[in-house]
């Protein structure tokens, strides 16, 4: 198959029918491999200087990366006044539309608390699952291309709903600059501690403590590819939600959606950073067509254009299908953040869809208004980890623990089930434990 030249902006076009279509796909998923290992070998020399280092090299990756002038490591906590102080001096259209926001995110949360749950056998032996929020979290804010009030709600209000005792939030200060909404938001959703740090060295500060940034149990949030990296590199030491990179957002469309929501559709996540992947499918060429025009009448008035461009040119794409089956099935294996269903009957087709972290019904359901206050979560699985990752929820900041009370029935039957088990393993210890306890 040919990969053509479809726009100004160069677009990668596929064809779902062509020979070679899952190999170019498979190409335009993937991270560029040598990138993708400096950034590896990167964040692993960060993490480890920050184990060794602690605050000394926080404050050296922040004055660096953040362009800081830092040299008490007190002074990258910001003072809870002062997120009070932002709330209180909050415009009022912005005060709103936070709190708005946050009552809706709330209130979609208190649907997922799990709850613990316990049954009794007949011989009175009891099974159950306890249910206990975790202590401390770590909430990963992004700041460095943007600033994110939402991702601060989006993380702190399934952490409060599941009961965390401790919520410690990070998100860079670019130049030491402050955003208003996201200290209000942090207020808002009664974040405990904010320090200004981020990127690679402000997971390895939570996952190890450092003397002033404390050590937390888990690390959740979105963030850029070095944000990424950095939390699965710490798994293990600390828990961590899911991958939740570089945004991206597949739109399928039945060509009969205004071609300019759609290219605005596509820019909306685009604009997030050179690294976000945009994708149309539509079983219509001339729509393709259509948004291809859209996109290069309407690049020109977007503020980010640079960022819109880098990414639909290195990681953007349109892939025409047969038809909207065929869609549901590349969608399937490309198991994006995203997924926008711009077609007549979203339900019909949502049927055929098994893996993606949100989807987005209908044309009237921009992928943004789930960015902020549509009240689902919009920290999601990137690159392809919705195959096996959900979106962030309170779930995520509660443990389950197994709970087993033997009645003494329960211990003799149980018990001469166990000992024959423990014996096949030739664990006679085991066997004896529960030996003792048959009648
Ligand atoms: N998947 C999701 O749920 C979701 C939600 C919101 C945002 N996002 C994504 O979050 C990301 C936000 O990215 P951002 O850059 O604006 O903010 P960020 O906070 O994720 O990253 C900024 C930090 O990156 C580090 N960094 C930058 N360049 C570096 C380099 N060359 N070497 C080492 N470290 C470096 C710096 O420490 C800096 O503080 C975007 O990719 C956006 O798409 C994803
Ligand atoms: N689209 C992002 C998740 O990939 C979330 C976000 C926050 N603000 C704007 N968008
Ligand atoms: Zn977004």
């Amino acid at each position: 198959m040919s990969l053509s030249v479809m726009t100004t902006l160069n677009i990668t076009q596929l064809n779902a029918s062509a020979a070679d279509f899952q190999q170019h796909l498979k190409l335009l998923l993937a991270f560029d491999e040598k990138d993708d290992l400096d950034i590896q070998h990167r964040v692993l020399d960060i993490i480890a200087d920050v184990r060794k280092r602690g605050d000394q090299a926080v404050m050296d990756y922040t004055n660096r990366f953040d362009k800081r002038n830092v040299s008490l490591a007190s002074n990258l906590e910001l003072p809870k006044a002062d997120l009070l102080a932002a709330w209180q001096t909050l415009p009022t259209d912005q005060a709103h539309a936070l709190q708005i926001a946050a009552d809706r995110i709330r209130a979609y949360a208190e649907h997922q608390k799990l709850q613990p749950w316990q049954f009794t056998e007949a011989d009175g032996t009891v099974l159950g699952q306890k249910i206990t929020p975790l202590e401390r979290v770590g909430l990963y804010v992004p700041g460095g291309k943007a600033a994110y009030p939402s991702s601060v709600l989006m993380n702190a209000i399934p952490a409060k709903v599941a009961g965390v005792d401790e919520l410690i939030m990070v998100v860079p200060t670019p130049n030491g600059e402050t955003n208003a909404m996201v200290l209000a938001a942090a207020h808002l959703a009664g974040v405990d501690r904010v320090f200004s740090i981020g990127g690679a060295q402000a997971v390895a500060a939570l996952a190890y403590g450092t003397e002033t940034i404390p050590a937390v149990a888990k690390i959740v949030g979105p963030g850029n590819i070095y944000v990424a990296t950095a939390k699965k590199m710490v798994f293990g030491q600390v828990g961590i939600d899911m991958i939740a990179g570089p945004s991206e957002i597949l739109i399928i469309c039945d060509g009969k959606t205004n071609p300019d929501w759609i290219a605005m559709d596509l820019f909306s996540q685009a604009e997030h950073d050179e690294n976000a992947q945009a994708i149309l499918i539509s079983d219509d060429a001339d729509y393709l067509l259509a948004v291809e025009q859209s996109i290069n009448k309407l690049l020109p008035t977007m503020e980010r254009a640079d960022i819109i461009k880098a990414s639909l040119s290195t990681r953007g794409a349109f892939i025409k299908v047969a038809n909207l089956l065929e869609a549901a099935a590349v969608a399937n294996s490309i198991a994006p953040e995203h997924l926008e269903l711009s077609v007549e009957n979203p339900e019909a087709l949502s049927q055929h869809i098994r893996h993606a972290g949100a989807i987005f019904m209908g044309r009237y359901t921009a992928e943004a208004l789930g960015d902020y206050c549509a009240g689902p979560n919009h920290v999601l699985p990137t690159s392809s980890t919705a195959r096996y990752s959900s979106p962030l929820g309170v779930y995520d900041f509660q443990k389950r623990t197994s709970l087993i009370n033997c009645s003494a029935a329960g211990a003799d039957s149980l018990g001469k089930i166990a000992s024959v088990l423990a014996r096949g393993e030739s664990l006679t210890a085991h066997a004896r434990s529960a030996e003792y306890r048959i009648k």
